[in-house]
């Protein structure tokens, strides 16, 4: 079991490169602590799986280093790093039975075979695999397929990470949930690095305590799932989680005032002065924004409302410009005309993609 930390780590497939944009990892300095649950979160070609296989060797990193705990492993080969990983795909022996997959790798590894027999046994326990232990692991469903995958990664007690690769890819939807949770309660029992990589918010804001934002082959904000929700540290992070994701408008901001066209809103932070030629924008999530009779509020038009299940959420226009509010159960609407009432502490000022935290009142410079 181990710490990773990477160290200045930058990737570019192509060689030679010179600008940002010939990276598809740009510079992550980062430390998995033992034991972790973490996911790497972000949408395809974000630059996840070349992160993955820079952890687990199958990729050489073009410049930094990755380091389990104080081991340098850069240059290491994937069998000389003592990982398990996990694809989308499952990977077994189908002449073989449940069993026999599960020992395979202690087999290789010549542990006794009474250690071997208690440790599979103790694992299928865990995922739920005893009564099919000496079935042949041909005919079974895709996703016992995967928890064999899975549990050939934690039979090892000594792996120093587990990494995932989208593991729930071909798991029916229904299953998803109950295999998610299963992982949680193992990495629970275990104790064990877990490194879960995928494009759903839902996956990884269940699984994981810390969560890794990518965009664009960089990270952009690692928090706990609360963290990621209630102070967005880039506006792809507002987008991107939540559902809908955060309303994000451009606007000025002067000191404790924000204006989004001609509307004033006051701010409880103060803000520098944010120049000319960065792009400053208004976050504020849809969840915080409550629709209202017209009359008192910033005034919009409703365009529609949608039940979401959980809540209501209307699409209204401001100047033109659309957004996301939560419907009071009690709301009565007079036609399309309509107001928001923003909930002050839960907006975010951002300049160039970035969240600027600002000053509390009256100790700020305007
Ligand atoms: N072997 C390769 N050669 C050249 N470019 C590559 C290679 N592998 C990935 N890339 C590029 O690097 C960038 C990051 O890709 P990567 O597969 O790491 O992203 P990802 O977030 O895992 O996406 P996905 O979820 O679709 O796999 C993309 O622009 C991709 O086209």
């Amino acid at each position: 079991m181990a710490r990773i930390t990477l160290d200045h780590l930058a990737h570019a497939y192509r060689a030679d490169p010179h600008t940002a944009d010939d990276y598809a990892l740009k510079e992550i300095n980062h430390v998995w602590s033992q034991g972790g649950a973490y996911a790497l979160l972000g949408p395809s070609g974000c630059g996840k799986t070349t992160l993955l296989n820079i952890i687990s060797g199958l990729v050489r990193p073009t410049r930094g280093r990755v380091l389990f705990d104080d081991l340098d492993v850069t240059d290491l080969a994937t069998e000389a790093r003592n990982i398990a990983q996990v694809f989308q795909f499952p990977v077994v022996y189908d002449t073989m039975s449940v069993r026999e997959n599960l020992a395979f790798p202690l087999k290789n590894r010549r542990v006794p075979r009474d250690t071997t027999a208690e440790r599979v046994e103790e694992i299928a326990r865990l995922l739920d695999l005893t009564r099919v232990l000496d079935r042949n692991a041909s005919n079974l469903t895709a996703d016992m397929k995967q928890k064999i995958s899975l549990g050939r990664g934690l039979v090892r007690p000594d792996v120093a990470a587990i990494l995932f690769d989208e593991p729930l890819t071909v798991i029916d939807p229904h299953l998803k949930w109950q295999l998610r949770s299963t992982l949680k309660e193992i990495h629970r029992t275990l104790d064990i690095t877990m490194i879960y990589v995928t494009h759903d918010q839902t996956e990884a804001l269940t699984f994981a305590d810390k969560v890794v934002v990518m965009h664009d082959g960089a990270v952009v904000q690692t928090g706990t799932p609360d963290e990621l929700f209630e102070r967005p540290a880039h506006t792809f992070v507002g987008h991107f989680i939540g559902s809908p994701g955060m309303n994000i408008l451009p606007c000025k901001v002067e000191g404790a005032t924000a204006f989004i066209g001609n509307q004033a809103i006051p701010l409880q932070r103060t803000y520098r002065a944010l120049y000319d030629g960065e792009r400053v924008e208004f976050g504020i999530r849809p969840e915080f924004v409550r629709l209202q009779p017209r009359g008192s509020g910033l005034p919009v038009q409703v365009r529609r409302i949608d039940d979401i299940g959980r809540a209501r959420i209307a699409r209204v226009e401001m100047n033109g410009r659309p957004l996301a509010a939560s419907v009071p159960e009690d709301i009565s609407l007079d036609g399309d005309e309509a107001a928001l009432a923003l909930d002050p502490r839960q907006i975010h000022i951002y300049a160039n993609g970035h969240l600027v935290p600002g000053e509390p009142i009256g100790e700020g410079r305007t």
